[in-house]
C-alpha cells in the first residue's frame, strides 16, 4: 500500500478514539489541539483524560457491533487503540465498512492514516513515519533533520529570506505563473545568496526585488531546472552547515 503524506486540517472534524489509556490519550491531545470533535470510547480512562477539556468522554462496551456503528457515524476519522485485538479488529472492519478513514494504533500494515513523528523548525513542518516498519529508524531519522536544520545557519537565513520574498512577490506580481520562475531565479543570483549568507535579510530582499521586477516573465526556472543549478553552486557549503555547532539554543 503506497500512502499519501498530506498536511490535514481536522478543524470540526469528528474523530473518534477508541481506548483511553496511553495511546488513546497521545491522539486524543494532538486531534483535540488540531481542532477536532473528539470523542474517546472506552471501558476506563487515564487521569489526563479525565481532567481534559473539551473531549466527550463515552464509557461503551465495545463488545457490540451495533454500539460501534452508532458510535463513529458521521466520522471523519476513527483511531484504534484498545488493548485488545478482538476488539480492534471489530472496530477495524465496521469503519472500513462505513467508508471512515482509520489509524489503527495497534496494526501498521492495515491502518489508512499513520501518525508521524512530528517537530518543527522556524515555521517549517517535520513529518516522518516508516509507516510501522522500524519507529527507531524514523526517531532517528527525525533528530538528524531537525539537528541538522537548527545548526544551519545558511538554511535558517535561507528561510527567512524566502518566506518574505513570497510574500512580497504575491503582493507585486499578479501572475503566479511569473512569480513561480522568479522564486528560484533570485535564488541563482550571487548578489542575493551573498546577502543571505551574510545575515543580511533586508539587502537580499531589495536585491531580489530589483531582479525580479526587472525580469518578471522569465521562463525555465522551475525547482526541476533551477535546484540543480543552485545545489550545484551551494549544497555542500549547505551540507557541510549542517555541523556547525549551535550559534544560539534558544532559536
Ligand atoms: C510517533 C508516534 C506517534 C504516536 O503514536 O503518537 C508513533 N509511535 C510512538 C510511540 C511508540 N510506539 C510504540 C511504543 C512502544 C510501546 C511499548 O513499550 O510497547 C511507543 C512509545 C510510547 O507509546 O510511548 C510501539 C508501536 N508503535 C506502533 C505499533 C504497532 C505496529 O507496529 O503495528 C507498536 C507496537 C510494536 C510492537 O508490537 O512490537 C505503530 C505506530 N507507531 C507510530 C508512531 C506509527 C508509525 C511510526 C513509524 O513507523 O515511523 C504507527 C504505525 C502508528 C500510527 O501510525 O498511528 C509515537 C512517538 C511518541 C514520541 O514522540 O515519543
Ligand atoms: N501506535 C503506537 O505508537 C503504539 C504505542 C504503544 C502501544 N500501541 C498499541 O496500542 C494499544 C493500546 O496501547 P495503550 O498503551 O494505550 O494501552 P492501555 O492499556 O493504556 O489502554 C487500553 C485501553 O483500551 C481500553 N479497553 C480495554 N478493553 C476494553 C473493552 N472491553 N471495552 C472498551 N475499552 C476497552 C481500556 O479501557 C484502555 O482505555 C496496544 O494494542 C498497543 O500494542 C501502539
Amino acid at each position: 500500500m503506497k500512502r499519501v503524506p498530506l498536511f490535514l486540517s481536522l478543524e470540526g472534524r469528528k474523530v473518534v478514539v477508541f481506548g483511553g489509556g496511553h495511546v488513546g490519550t497521545r491522539r486524543a491531545k494532538k486531534f483535540k489541539e488540531a481542532g477536532a470533535k473528539v470523542t474517546v470510547v472506552a471501558k476506563d480512562f487515564s487521569e489526563e483524560l479525565k481532567s481534559l477539556d473539551g473531549v466527550e468522554l463515552v464509557k461503551a462496551d465495545l463488545r457490540d457491533e451495533k454500539t460501534i456503528e452508532e458510535l463513529i457515524n458521521g466520522a471523519f476519522l476513527v483511531v484504534i487503540a484498545t488493548s485488545v485485538p478482538e476488539i480492534n479488529d471489530k472496530i477495524f472492519s465496521v469503519a472500513k465498512k462505513m467508508g471512515i478513514l482509520v489509524n489503527d494504533a495497534t496494526n501498521a500494515n492495515r491502518s489508512d492514516v499513520h501518525v508521524p513523528f512530528e517537530s518543527e523548525v522556524e515555521g517549517i513542518r517535520i513529518a516522518i513515519s516508516s509507516e510501522g516498519a522500524s519507529g527507531v529508524s524514523a526517531h532517528i531519522a527525525q533528530y538528524l533533520i531537525e539537528e541538522c536544520l537548527k545548526r544551519n545557519t545558511f538554511w535558517k537565513n535561507i528561510n527567512r529570506f524566502a518566506k518574505l520574498f513570497k510574500k512580497e512577490l504575491k503582493n507585486r506580481i499578479k501572475d503566479a505563473k511569473d512569480r513561480y520562475h522568479l522564486y528560484w531565479y533570485v535564488m541563482l543570483n550571487d548578489d542575493v545568496i551573498r546577502f543571505i549568507k551574510e545575515g543580511r535579510i533586508e539587502d537580499a530582499l531589495y536585491k531580489a526585488i530589483e531582479i525580479a521586477t526587472k525580469e518578471a516573465g522569465i521562463r525555465g526556472y522551475e525547482p526541476s531546472k533551477a535546484m540543480p543549478l543552485f545545489l550545484s553552486k551551494w549544497g555542500d557549503e549547505l551540507l557541510l552547515s549542517c555541523c556547525s555547532p549551535f550559534e544560539d539554543r534558544s532559536r
